[in-house]
């Protein structure tokens, strides 16, 4: 008997099977549903935005007035493979985000570019004690940034969390806990700790954690990205955090064997066994220095190895980078299938602080449908 099945023509079979560059010059990477966990609000402003704010707030620290000449001064001051420096760019991001109009724009703008990448959810996260030098207080700073964020989910559909981060020199970091937690029936999801790494432990902020815990609120902490495990393993074990922002020297408890198998330390083993998220940033730990090279960053390894890694923006102005750019080289880079697309994007919602219900939802509604669609 003569079979009735749909012939497929041979390139549409091979989808599947395709991978790294193979994959990333015939699939749309930008249309897949993906999702962000990990970028800065004052990390990802558009450099136009950043000068047409300037001049509305009469700000004139700015180093240029020509918006790729601007672009470029970012990028490069971003990348001289150091946080501290890294970190310097954000004088002038935060500088222009003083008032409610620059702030809820700043927010909006945020959305509208999520949907232009193909983000389906996102968390942003920023720190309110940065914008209260021309009188705000923290609660208007975070009320302007809900109304840009709700005005873009009514205008594009994306959907949002906002995450509250305190500064690791500062000594506000209760102030930012109960911030985060009376903002929570708004749409603030958690809680961070940011800024530079070193010769910042995050166990000095144990009170403002034990706040969140207390609350039943949510915790993410940058560590493992300036500093190594001993940071990790003090935002796990000190402070109580449920995923963590890079975690890109966890690599340094973890031994590869001549036969390239991987040999996990204690605190390696306990972050793969209780699946603890790592908000991976692939650019940004090229510029930072967290890794020498792309090729070199451990995402590829942890990542086969069945650790809860996603793939995060951070900063997409000072990185120069989008949720597309940094799929496609983790695509390119680690030789990943479409398959392997799809675990990351799930990853990621499973990881969200977003309800349990919002993420099942999430994740049957809109990133299986969008993948079945780009394979069909
Ligand atoms: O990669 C990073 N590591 C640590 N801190 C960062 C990174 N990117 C941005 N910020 C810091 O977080 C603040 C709130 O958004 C930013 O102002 C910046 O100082
Ligand atoms: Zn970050």
């Amino acid at each position: 008997m003569e079979s009735t099945a749909i012939k497929l023509p041979p390139e549409a079979v091979d989808l599947t099977r395709l991978r790294g560059k193979n994959l990333t010059q015939v699939v749309d990477i930008q249309k897949l549903p993906k999702v962000l966990l990990h970028e800065h609000l004052d990390g990802g402003l558009r450099p136009r935005t950043v000068i047409e704010l300037a001049e509305e707030q009469n700000y004139r620290g700015l180093p240029t007035r020509d918006a790729k000449d601007l672009a470029d001064w970012f990028h490069r001051g971003a990348q001289r493979g150091n946080l501290p420096e890294y970190l310097e760019g954000f004088q002038h991001t935060t500088s222009v985000m003083q008032t409610p109009e620059a702030i809820e724009r700043v927010a909006f703008e945020f959305i509208e570019d999520m949907y232009e990448d193909g983000v389906v959810y996102a968390e942003v996260r920023f720190a309110p004690i940065l914008h209260i030098h021309s009188g705000l207080n923290q609660d208007e700073v975070v009320e302007a940034v809900i109304r840009g964020l709700e005005r873009g989910q009514q205008t594009y559909g994306v959907e949002w969390g906002l995450i509250i981060c305190a500064m690791r020199h500062l000594s506000s970091s209760l102030e930012a806990a109960e911030l985060a937690i009376r903002w929570r029936e708004r749409g603030v999801v958690g809680f961070d700790l940011a800024g530079g790494e070193s010769g910042f432990p995050p166990k000095k902020h144990v009170e403002a954690f034990q706040a969140i815990e207390r609350a039943n609120f949510y915790i993410t902490i940058h560590a493992g990205e300036a500093f190594g495990p001993e940071s990790i393993w003090q935002a796990l074990q000190y402070c109580g955090a449920h995923r963590l922002g890079h975690a890109t020297r966890l690599r340094d408890d973890i031994q590869t064997m001549p036969d390239g198998s991987l040999k996990l330390g204690p605190l390696a083993q306990y972050i793969l066994d209780r699946r603890i998220p790592l908000e991976m940033c692939l650019l940004s730990n090229v510029h930072t220095g967290a890794t020498p090279t792309l090729e070199e960053h451990p995402f590829g390894k942890f990542f086969e190895r069945g650790f809860r890694v996603s793939l995060n923006t951070d900063d997409r102005l000072m990185s120069d980078t989008s949720m597309t750019r940094e799929t496609k080289l983790a695509a390119e880079t680690f030789n990943l299938s479409l398959a392997d697309l799809e675990k990351l994007s799930i990853n990621a919602m499973k990881s969200a602080f977003a309800p349990y219900d919002d993420r099942i939802s999430m994740i049957y509604e809109k990133i299986k449908p969008g993948f079945a669609k780009a394979r069909s």
